[in-house]
């Protein structure tokens, strides 16, 4: 095995991001071809952040959209599966040469990971070692909008995973590679010194993913090796389920009944993998400079301050075992009370672990499973109402996952109804500012603003309540909302926080409709009466007493409210609700391709 490289961390090509050649796409006339004329409103879009042009084309038109619902342009899932269809059988009779390769991504665990397991099989059955890497990619972070607290986290879980790994004799390679393009090719790279002929991974779902998957998949297979591919991150797998009419449900009810009908009747879909198996004190000889590999910092353009740092990781310990603990802790002291209490901020009554799934630190399959084992049935569906709820919400992830599937598109800017994207939105900077800033003079929207600001998670009620205020009151454009989410939190996940916006915008799946809008204040009052949630994040308002901490200019605290330096409402809901009707009526009813 050639593997007498340095084993230090190393920084490929040693190219700097900003060398990235900036010119950009053109915005293309679309002469020749017409699905390739950017949307009428692309420009709003590019110019306020929207589209990273420096990764992306122009945001596309909505006929581009509906070509791929009518199947006139191929979904990424389908390029990869065409890929591994047509390598299938060379994969087939690949034979192990002298390692096999397990390739982390968003699944950072030892446990019930089946890719890991798969290539440990592998390994064990060719006597050859297994070696796990993990690319670090710092324009991977900066295209998908990765938090700093997000980044932080995989880090610090990294370092675990390597303890964990090396317990069992197996190395960690990380490598951090300057250029998301070159990705492939280094680990081609890779398998070349390491004489691996077999790469393992985990699916990710993304558009960006899928498709470079799909190349090295043939990639690969140009050099006589095997990548083998499984589907891992969802319960169910995207794909699999079907309405009588043989099409993906767009509607999260019966989509959820099938859901439990297909784990039902696939029971192995709970079944956990077990960690992989040990390498031999041999195979560790053979890879032993590959255990010196240091793990890289976090890079630079998602560093955290010390300040922040130590508040995250101290808020959100990493790794697996953490994982486990949190799921074990809310299964035996609130999974039961989960239905009532769920939707009330003040409480903590929900699992805090989507930073787990987000991260792969725990998979969504032993998140069910365990919460399953607690109940009286394994049905899914019935015994403990609080188990059956939570299940259902955990349920909402692979939903959202297997759309973004089905419709790619809305990895691509689009809302799912393209229709929605002729709305005209505001792009009043002052309104977005003070969103972001917590300062709205809405109390339970700045309270939430600030929580995400301060530990990288929001309740998802309060989610909703700011993602409903930013496009319905503020009538700013969600995916402003949508990216400043991926930015902050710690459990930024594309599918979930697109599906999570798309709900609140009116423009999603299976959708609010959009002329049901939230009443900041009522929410408030319903969600948290005695407003502890918002004394707790708003420390300027902790002494406004009662009722008036919902509403303090309008209910008798404005003098106190003013002293303490508390905005007034920027913007008045019965207006500003009735403009949001407006440009919503008249943005769909526009006609623009
Ligand atoms: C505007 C908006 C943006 C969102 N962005 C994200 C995001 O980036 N990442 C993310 O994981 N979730 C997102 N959600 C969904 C939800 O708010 C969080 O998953 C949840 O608040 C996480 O807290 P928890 O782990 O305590 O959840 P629990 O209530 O304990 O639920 C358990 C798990 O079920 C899943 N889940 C629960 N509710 C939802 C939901 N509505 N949609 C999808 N999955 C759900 C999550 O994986 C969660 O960890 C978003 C929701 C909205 C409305």
């Amino acid at each position: 095995m050639a593997s007498k490289r340095s084993a230090k961390q190393r920084v490929s090509s040693g190219d700097d991001v900003r060398e990235e050649p900036t010119k950009r796409p053109k915005l293309g006339n679309g002469a020749q071809d017409p699905l390739r004329k950017p949307h009428h409103f692309a420009a709003e879009a590019e110019e306020h952040g929207i589209v990273l042009r420096k990764f992306y084309p122009p945001e596309m038109s909505n006929a581009r959209a509906q070509a791929y619902n009518n199947n006139e342009l191929p979904r990424p899932i389908k390029q990869l599966e065409a890929a591994l269809e047509e390598t299938a059988s060379m994969r087939k009779n690949t034979k192990v040469k002298e390692a096999v390769i397990h390739w982390f991504k968003m699944d950072l665990r030892t446990t019930d990971n089946r890719a890991l397991w798969e290539a440990s099989q592998k390994a064990q059955e060719a006597g050859v070692p297994l070696i796990c890497m993990y690319i670090v990619s710092p324009q991977d972070f900066e295209a998908h909008l990765t938090s700093p607290p997000r980044v932080d986290f995989m880090i610090r879980t990294l370092h675990k995973l390597k303890q964990d790994l090396a317990a069992l004799n197996i190395p960690l390679y990380v490598e951090t590679v300057a250029k998301r393009k070159e990705i492939p090719e280094r680990i081609l790279e890779f398998m070349e010194e390491w004489g691996a002929s077999h790469l393992y991974a985990n699916i990710e779902y993304e558009v960006d993913e899928l498709r470079r998957e799909a190349s090295m998949v043939k990639l690969c297979a140009d050099r006589g090796a095997a990548m083998v591919l499984f589907h891992d991150t969802c319960v169910v797998p995207p794909g699999a389920l079907h309405s009588g009419a043989g099409k993906q449900y767009a509607v999260y009810s019966p989509w959820y009944r099938a859901w439990v009908a297909h784990v039902h009747a696939n029971q192995e879909l709970l079944s956990l993998f077990e960690p992989p198996a040990k390498n031999s004190a041999a195979a560790r000889e053979k890879v032993a400079a590959l255990f010196d590999c240091e793990i890289p910092d976090v890079p630079e353009n998602k560093q955290l301050s010390e300040k922040d740092a130590k508040r995250f990781r101290a808020t959100w310990p990493a790794g697996e075992r953490e994982a486990m603990d949190r799921l074990e802790k809310f299964c035996d002291e609130k999974i039961g009370e989960y239905g009532k209490k769920r939707n009330f901020p003040a409480e903590a009554a929900t699992s805090s672990i989507s930073v787990h799934l987000a991260a792969g630190t725990l998979s969504a399959r032993t998140a069910v499973r365990t919460a399953r084992d607690r109940n009286k049935t394994k049905k899914l569906d019935a015994g403990v109402e609080g188990i059956q709820g939570w299940i259902s919400e955990v349920a909402w992830r692979d939903f959202y996952k297997h759309v973004l599937v089905h419709w790619p598109y809305i990895c691509m800017n689009k809302p799912f109804k393209p229709e929605y994207a002729n709305i005209e939105w505001s792009y009043n900077s002052a309104h977005f500012e003070a969103w972001c800033q917590g300062r709205t003079g809405f109390p339970i929207v700045d309270a939430a603003m600030r929580q995400i600001q301060s530990i990288g998670w929001m309740h998802n009620r309060c989610r909703m309540i700011v993602a409903s205020f930013l496009c319905k009151d503020l009538l700013l454009d969600w995916r402003m909302g949508e990216k400043f989410f991926m930015e902050h939190l710690i459990d930024g996940d594309f599918a979930s926080n697109n599906g999570g916006w798309g709900f609140s915008a009116s423009v999603g799946v299976d959708p609010q409709p959009y002329f049901r809008i939230f009443n900041p204040l009522l929410q408030s009052e319903k969600f948290d009466p005695d407003g502890e949630y918002i004394r707790k994040w708003i420390p300027e308002l902790r002494g406004v007493k009662g009722k008036a901490i919902h509403d303090p200019y309008n209910r008798g605290a404005a003098a106190e409210a003013k002293k303490a330096e508390y905005p007034k409402p920027i913007v008045d809901h019965r207006e500003s609700r009735d403009r949001a009707l407006k440009a919503y009526k008249e943005g769909i009813g526009r006609d623009k391709p």
